[in-house]
Parts: structure tokens; sequence; C-alpha cells
């Protein structure tokens, strides 16, 4: 005899909805790490950042937005005898890099991006290649791997409401206090009007090696020859969506633009291994040399669209240090590089642009 369809009313029409509700939070629940595996990897942080907005097949996890640009590094003097990379002594090194906007939305306005990102690849003719990836704030959200994808973890919509609960985010800062550090700077600091007066920061500690086997502790960062100019909330507010790379395009045919690199040396007792620690700015500096960057293109037809920017490709005479979040990096961007060559490779990739 057939079965007879639930009656108006039945307990039995609720049970998708229920279904569906259980699915979500199962959901939630994984991408947040309470279930499954529990420990923090490179899948579940680009777990989380996934699900932090839609999908964009073939673009990366996360800083998805970007714009290639090319250009020279040409070293100081003075860098030679800190370090024996070869990149120190080359009269000069030509520079394929890219400039990025935090966030998985590679369509993201640019008036939303509160941080900015450079990051550089440098190939010297010893074969060997040196990759850095700079952000704008001056330390990081987190000291731990743990920290940050607490924090992500936190930001995601609860299912119940279609907002994060504050609660996780409170207990996320009384775990990791030093997340406080970070949000008070993003509410406070003021926004560059362009990419060419930015200042960027490695954040994360290395080792300089020089050619008597001496070690430094150092944190570099690029630092604009154009002057300062923070955005008004005015022109924010009404800033076009690519405002940034219209204004990249418009500077470079004046002329190029230029940033210094400079190496901040640790004293004894300077947090090495916790990016979300600054050194006190008193600490020494030296200038190790000058990245002229003469052209930017779309990423879509880029030469940086299809390279992953892992902060421990490092030539001979740097070294990364034990810094936890330096080496989650290096896994994570692996992972999200392999998901979206994969998609790439199998025809699922948007054909998107930062312009
Ligand atoms: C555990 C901490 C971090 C995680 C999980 C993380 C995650 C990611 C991911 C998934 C990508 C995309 C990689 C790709 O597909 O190629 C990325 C790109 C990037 N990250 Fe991070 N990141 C972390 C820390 C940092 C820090 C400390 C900085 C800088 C100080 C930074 C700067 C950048 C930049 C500039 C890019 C864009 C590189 C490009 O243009 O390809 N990140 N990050």
């Amino acid at each position: 005899m057939p079965t007879p369809p639930p009656r108006r009313g039945s307990p039995l029409l609720l049970l998708p909805i229920a279904l569906i509700v259980a699915a979500l939070a199962l959901l939630f629940a994984w991408v947040g790490g309470w279930i499954g595996n529990r420990g923090v990897t490179p899948q579940t942080m680009i777990n989380t950042a996934e699900a932090s907005g839609s999908p964009h097949p073939g673009f990366r996890r996360a800083h998805s937005k970007g714009i290639c640009i090319t250009g020279t590094f040409v070293p100081t003097a003075a860098a030679a005898q800190l370090s024996t990379a070869r990149v120190f002594s080359q009269a000069s090194t030509p520079v394929l890099g890219r400039f990025s906007n935090p966030g998985n939305d590679p369509y993201s306005p640019d008036n939303k991006a509160a941080v900015r990102g450079m990051a550089l690849q440098l190939k010297t003719d010893d074969g060997q290649e040196w990759r850095v990836a700079m952000n704008s704030f001056p330390f990081f959200a987190s000291s731990t791997p743990e920290g940050f994808q607490a924090m992500n973890a936190a930001k995601l919509p609860d299912p119940a409401t279609g907002k994060p609960d504050p609660a996780r985010m409170a207990a996320v800062l009384a775990r990791y206090p030093e997340i406080k550090n970070f949000m008070a700077w993003s509410k406070n600091a003021p926004t560059p009007d362009s990419l060419a007066n930015t200042r960027f920061n490695g954040v994360n500690a290395f080792r300089l090696t020089d050619a008597n086997g001496t070690d430094r502790a150092v944190r570099w960062s690029m630092r604009p020859h154009t002057p300062f100019v923070a955005a008004t909330p005015e022109q924010l507010k009404n800033a076009d969506r690519d405002y940034l790379a219209a204004d990249l395009d418009r500077r470079l045919a004046a002329g190029p633009l230029q940033w210094d690199m400079v190496m901040q040396f640790a004293a004894g007792g300077d947090p090495i291994e916790d990016p979300s620690k600054a050194w006190p700015d008193t600490r020494p500096e030296t200038t190790v040399g000058t990245l002229t960057l003469v052209r930017a293109e779309p990423q879509a037809t880029g030469a940086c669209l299809n390279l992953n920017f892992d902060p421990l490709i490092l030539p001979k005479g740097i070294a990364g240090t034990d810094d936890p979040v330096l080496h989650a990096r290096s896994s994570v961007y692996s992972v999200s590089f392999n998901r979206r060559e994969r998609e790439i490779s199998q025809g699922k990739a948007q054909n998107g642009s930062a312009r």
C-alpha cells in the first residue's frame, strides 16, 4: 500500500526545513573548527576565508583584488654588509609584484579597504629568488595563527541571526587580548589616499646573515618617496570602486614611483617571534635599497596572477625566524594557491580584474 502524503500541519512537513537548519549549523561549526579536526590547519584557515563571502573561483582566498606591477630594486652599499643575498650585491634586480586589498572579493570597492598589500618577487642572476608580502598595518592582529583563525571565525555570521555573535568575539578577545590593539589601530589609523604614498611593513621578523656568518634579526618595511596624504572621509565616501588602480595609472604615466626598503634591527629582549608587537621606533635602521615601479596592469592579464608570494621563499643570506605566523602563512598560501590553480585548470575561474 502506498504511504499516504503528510497531512497539513503534520510535523513531517517541517522536516526539510529542520534538515536545512541542521546542515547550516553543522557547516558553521565545521568552518569555525568546533567539529571535525578541532586544531587549526591550513585547510581550516582557508575554509574560514572562503566562508567570509561568496565564492570567486580562480582567485586568491585572501587579498583577492589586485594589480600586477613591475620595476627594479637597486641596493645601497650598506646592504651587502648586512647579508650575502645576491639581491644586495647585484647592481639592479627586476621585480614583479602585486598590490592588493585584503578580503576574498576580487571586485571589492577600494574605499572599504583599510589595509593594502604589496608583494614582490625578486629574481637574481644566480637563479635565486626572494618573495616578499607586506601589508600597510604596523603590526599583525595576533601573535599566533590560532588567534587569527579564532578572530576570523568569530566574524562569520551566526546562522541563527545572520550576524556575527558578539559573545563569541568577546570570548576570542579575552583569550587573545593582543587583537584589541589591532582593532584600535584599524579604527583610528588614517587611510593613505594612494598606493603610491602607502608604507608597507613586513611585520614578521627574518634573519640577515653577513659574510662573516653573523646573524641579525630584522623587520623590513617599504617607505614611499611620495609624501603621505590621508584620504578624507568625504573622499573615501565618494571614491570610485577601483580608484586605487586609476590613481596608480595616472601617477605612473607621469613617472616612476619609488619606495626605500628599510631594515629595523631588534635589540635584546625584543619579541622576534611575535608579529603582533611592534619594536620601538628608536631601534636602529638601515636603508638597504630602493624599489622603482614603472608599470601596472590588471591581474587578469598580468604575470602576477599565477604567483604565490610565499614569504618563506628566501635566498641564501636571508632566513625565516620561528615566528609561528610566518610559518602558517607559507602553508596557508599554498592551500589557497592549489585551490585557485585547480579551479583555473578546470575552467571554473572567473575572468576578473581589479579594474
Ligand atoms: C596567519 C596569518 C595569515 C594568513 C592565514 C594569511 C592568509 C593569506 C592568504 C590565503 C593569501 C592568498 C595567497 C594566495 O592565494 O597566493 C594571502 C595573501 C597575502 N597576504 Fe596574508 N595571511 C596571513 C598573514 C599575513 C601577514 C602578517 C601579512 C603581511 C605583513 C600578509 C600579507 C599578505 C599579502 C600582501 C598578500 C597578497 C599576496 C599577493 O599579492 O599574492 N599576510 N594571505
